[in-house]
């Protein structure tokens, strides 16, 4: 296995710029592909979970192509035709890939099989599939009742009224909300328990917008959608930078001591987790915000009690954070951080407390006290980018680590050490 011994960082300083942010880029790809015509994609991300999705599109006849670094790239939809493919779709543990996909091949006509690592065996997907048995579709499971792989038929759907449990993934919800306008007569959402992720729905919605579409949102309870329409190319769409990508920058300039400009996402930014630089500046940050640059520095920071609901990706950087902050930091309300790339609750207790923290792990929350004396250890990284990039805060603050199999980073930043050397010195 490789490993990447990371020296203690003594001052990080300078400028980056986000790579496109995954959760835009595989929703702009799939509605690209839905409209008749041509779209230019610009920044867009190049990492695994956007190759699955494209790799897919180019499977199902849609033309791509990517300019030499992969950022650009022109989509030429067929107005929802997608050819059967000649083997199953392999989506890697995308989940931006594999939920969305399920819901719009699922009103295609067409047959489809959508297979994932193995750890995508292990991730819900029974919400979605419940609601779209709802409104007919054919969706069969290939192994366990409630997982991947799926075997769907596709056909014309005709929408009506759905519920969908939305209270594990926000993906179930933004999947139904992507094929709806496909349906042949409107659809009336109604969610079941408590929504978890919200801002990503402000996402889904912000991109159909770009692509023509309105929904109707009731207070993120009920969402109508009108049936019958067709997506319309934007022409040309830029990505953001990734909100989730910044969390890391964000927090080593806190944490460190020297200044980094971020840029790519800002105070107008679409994307939720841009909250994890609102957090940051109540641990103690100091932040200078511009509508799509941050400017982070230092300040004393302190331990803080978060809902962090609306922000579970950035919140696991808080995690590593509260290593350097002064008393306990405790992330609540993160109950689905357990079926994500890994078991993240366990994994974050687990790898903490290799260092030295005091670490409560509970049902849907985490709880981390620092420790005076921060010791060597091996992370291991569980196939999961979030925790290789997180750890890396230990060399920030200061301390060498080892991580275990850095490369899992490629899921949504390839370049990230690259990146982080680029602002150490
Ligand atoms: O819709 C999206 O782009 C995402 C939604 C979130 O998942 P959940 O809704 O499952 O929390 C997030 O964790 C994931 O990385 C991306
Ligand atoms: C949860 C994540 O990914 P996915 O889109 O596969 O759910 C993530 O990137 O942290």
């Amino acid at each position: 296995m490789e490993q990447l011994h990371l020296k203690a960082i003594k001052r990080v300083n300078g400028e980056v710029t986000l790579p496109g942010s995954k959760s835009l880029s595989n929703r702009i790809l799939l509605l690209a592909a839905l409209c008749e015509g041509t779209t230019q994609v610009e920044n867009l991300l190049d990492s695994d979970d956007i190759r699955h999705m494209l790799k897919a599109l180019n499977d199902m006849g849609i033309e791509v192509t990517l300019n030499a670094d992969k950022t650009i790239a022109q989509v030429t939809g067929k107005g929802g035709v997608f050819n059967t493919p000649n083997e199953p779709l392999f989506l890697g543990n995308a989940g931006t890939a594999f939920r969305p996909l399920t819901a719009v091949l699922a009103t295609s006509q067409g047959e489809f099989e959508l297979i994932g690592e193995p750890r995508m065996e292990e991730r819900p997907i029974g919400h979605l599939v419940d609601a779209l048995h709802t409104l007919d579709a054919d969706v069969e499971y290939l192994k366990n009742k409630d997982y991947p792989p799926l075997k769907i038929t596709g056909k014309q759907l005709s929408g009506g009224k759905v519920e969908i449990d939305g209270s594990i993934s926000s993906q179930f919800l933004t999947a139904l909300l992507m094929a709806a306008p496909l349906f042949s007569n409107d659809t009336e959402i109604s969610i079941k328990g408590e929504l978890v992720s919200k801002p990503y729905i402000d996402i889904t919605l912000g991109v159909m917008t770009k692509f023509g579409i309105t929904v109707d949102n009731q207070n993120y309870e009920r969402f109508v959608v009108k049936g019958n329409q067709t997506y319309q190319s934007p022409g040309r769409i830029m990505v953001e930078g990734d909100a989730s990508s910044a969390s890391y920058f964000v927090a080593a300039a806190a944490i460190n001591g020297g200044t980094i400009r971020i840029n790519g996402v800002g105070a107008a930014s679409v994307q939720g987790d841009i909250g994890f630089a609102k957090v940051m500046e109540q641990v103690g940050a100091n932040i200078e915000w511009h509508d799509d640059y941050l400017v982070v520095s230092k300040g004393a920071l302190k331990g803080v009690d978060i809902d962090a609901n609306a922000i579970p990706d950035a919140a696991m950087t808080l995690a590593t954070v509260a290593l350097f902050a002064e008393g306990k930091t405790a992330i609540r309300n993160i109950y689905n951080w357990r079926v994500k790339e890994t078991d993240r609750l366990y994994a974050m207790a687990t790898e903490l407390r290799k260092l030295g923290a005091e670490v409560v792990e509970g049902h849907d929350f985490i709880e981390v006290t620092p420790t005076q004396s921060i010791q060597l250890a091996e992370i291991d990284t569980y196939d999961d980018h979030r925790i290789a990039m997180c750890f890396s805060m230990v060399a920030v603050g200061g301390h060498d680590i080892i991580i275990n199999d850095p490369k899992c980073t490629y899921k949504t930043f390839p370049t990230y050490f690259e990146t982080l050397a680029s602002v150490s010195n």
